[in-house]
């Protein structure tokens, strides 16, 4: 629709001008640092940073209600700047012109309603949010469109050029740090570091397809992160990582688009999402807690967290009820079919330790919770998930898992509705799949496959095995008449038809 077709009250609003002025605000010691230079933590004492809006306080001029409607014309607009995450412009990079901004599909992913036997299975109502439907399959998309959104715009305006994108990943990141660097060639190059053997062949193939120079290093995603974070103190690079605050504000996307999918209506929400190197569960914290400050939502969704045993530091964290007494300790990760939250030392750490005070705060009571899952419910519920309809990825059947727990725990309730975040694509982990249904998953996993969720492939011969076409080869028409008949027979057959 044409913006002069919209409502006039609406109008002045449809097309976001530049406005607000942003900085990045430390974690640590409180500084507040100028957005002239990419930081990724503070100068002054090393901690993690969030970007805040000195105007911040400005969006309240206007209604939440008129917020809504704002957000729900430009769904409308034929703007490719303002189809995906900058939609909500005002809150993610206020600063940033629509000319600078990239926009490759990211965003805008569906909810999808679990039928009714999933959803008793369950035990509570809930929909899948399919982040898989991302371009390049995973919800980095996001953080990477917001956070090369403003290298492009530092490129547009001559103070950045030749720019070398690096990050560490357990897979997703890397993808989606290569094709949106691919996108802004020349002027940009990236560099992905992968820990040797742990990341799918298909997330391998990504990178490598987007013309990035990739580097496999021994060891898990934790130690990658250390040597790119070293190349990011020494050398002149841009750290894609979520470390990089940028990442997080695009990343709040994700919660605006549940609220708005729910028309506002947080009252009896439940978000759950896993936790990897943290950044998604902080930018989703954020992202409710800026619109609920606004007035957009009158309520904050419970938020569930959830990590596998085998890579659980952030539950463990949590396992002490008196904030006072907790102490962060990383783990040793094992192997998990969660891969992509594979981590032991999530950067975003010390971002989810004030988040979650603030939200609790901001909510009046503790409505952040972690949970804990074990590798066989993250399969079983993953495949579970993926027979009743859904594209989930394993991080997708960890939530799932997480959900099943909480309700179990009594977190969730009968009257609550969840929006359980698949990260990825189905596909890029359909290895695990396999190793499940053949029984060949490494015992270090902590794995069986049960009978009744195998699935394998069934070959069809017809009574003379030699009589079947072949490439150059094909049969006679009696022959294939034959071959047809025979065929179309046993399958009836074991189809009970
Ligand atoms: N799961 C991530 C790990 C890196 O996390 P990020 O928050 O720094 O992007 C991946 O897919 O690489």
């Amino acid at each position: 629709m044409k913006p002069d077709n919209f409502p006039k009250n609406i109008q002045p609003h449809l097309i976001p001008e530049p406005k607000g002025e942003l900085y990045y605000q430390c974690l640590g010691c409180s500084g507040q640092f100028s957005m002239e230079k990419l930081l990724y933590v503070c100068p002054r004492c090393g901690q993690v940073l969030l970007i805040e809006n000195k105007n911040f306080d400005d969006l309240k001029n206007l209604s939440g209600s008129t917020w809504q409607q704002i957000f729900d014309y430009r769904r409308m607009l034929n703007i490719p700047a303002l189809k995906g995450i900058y939609r909500f412009h005002e809150f993610i990079g206020p600063t940033l012109p629509l000319d600078d901004i990239l926009y490759l599909g990211e965003g805008h992913t569906p909810m999808v309603a679990a039928n009714a036997p999933l959803q008793e299975k369950a035990g509570v109502a809930f929909y899948y949010k399919n982040d898989g439907q991302n371009p390049s399959a995973s919800f980095k998309d996001r953080g990477m469109a917001s956070a090369l959104s403003y290298i492009n715009h530092l490129i547009n305006k001559d103070l950045v050029s030749d720019v070398i994108a690096v990050c560490a990943s357990t897979g997703d990141t890397s993808a989606a740090a290569a094709l949106y660097a691919a996108y802004l060639q020349p002027h940009i190059k990236s560099a992905v570091l992968l820990p040797h053997k742990k990341v799918t062949p298909q997330q391998l193939s990504q990178p490598l397809g987007s013309g990035a120079r990739v580097f496999e290093i021994p060891g898990v995603f934790d130690d990658c992160m250390k040597i790119v974070e070293k190349l990011s103190e020494e050398y002149p690079v841009a750290l894609l990582n979520s470390k990089n605050a940028w990442r997080i504000l695009g990343q709040e996307s994700y919660s605006y688009e549940i609220a708005q999918d729910f028309d506002y209506d947080m009252k009896n929400k439940v978000v759950v999402v896993p936790i990897g190197n943290a950044g998604n569960i902080s930018a989703v914290m954020n992202g409710f807690m800026k619109f609920h400050a606004v007035g957009i939502i009158d309520e904050l969704p419970k938020i569930i967290g959830v990590q596998s045993k085998h890579a659980d530091p952030v539950y463990r964290y949590y396992l002490e009820p008196e904030a006072d007494k907790r102490v962060f300790t990383p783990v040793t990760v094992q192997p998990s079919v969660a891969q992509a939250a594979m981590i032991g030392n999530p950067v975003s750490m010390p971002r989810v330790m004030q988040l979650v005070e603030k939200y609790n705060a901001a909510a009046g009571e503790k409505r952040v919770f972690v949970t804990q899952v074990t590798e066989q419910e993250i399969m079983d519920w993953g495949l579970e998930a993926n027979r009743n309809g859904h594209i989930a990825c394993t991080q997708g059947g960890e939530c799932l898992a997480g959900l099943a727990r909480a309700v179990e725990q009594g977190i969730v309730h009968q009257d609550e509705t969840a929006i359980v975040d698949a990260t990825a694509h189905a596909m890029k982990f359909s290895g695990f799949q396999d190793l499940y249904y053949t029984r060949s998953i490494p015992e270090e996993y902590g794995i069986t496959s049960k009978p009744e969720l195998i699935n394998a492939p069934r070959l069809v011969l017809p009574r003379d095995p030699e009589k079947v076409p072949a490439q150059g080869a094909p049969l006679s028409d009696d022959e294939f008449k034959t071959f047809a008949g025979d065929i179309a027979q046993r399958i009836a057959s074991e189809l009970n038809l």
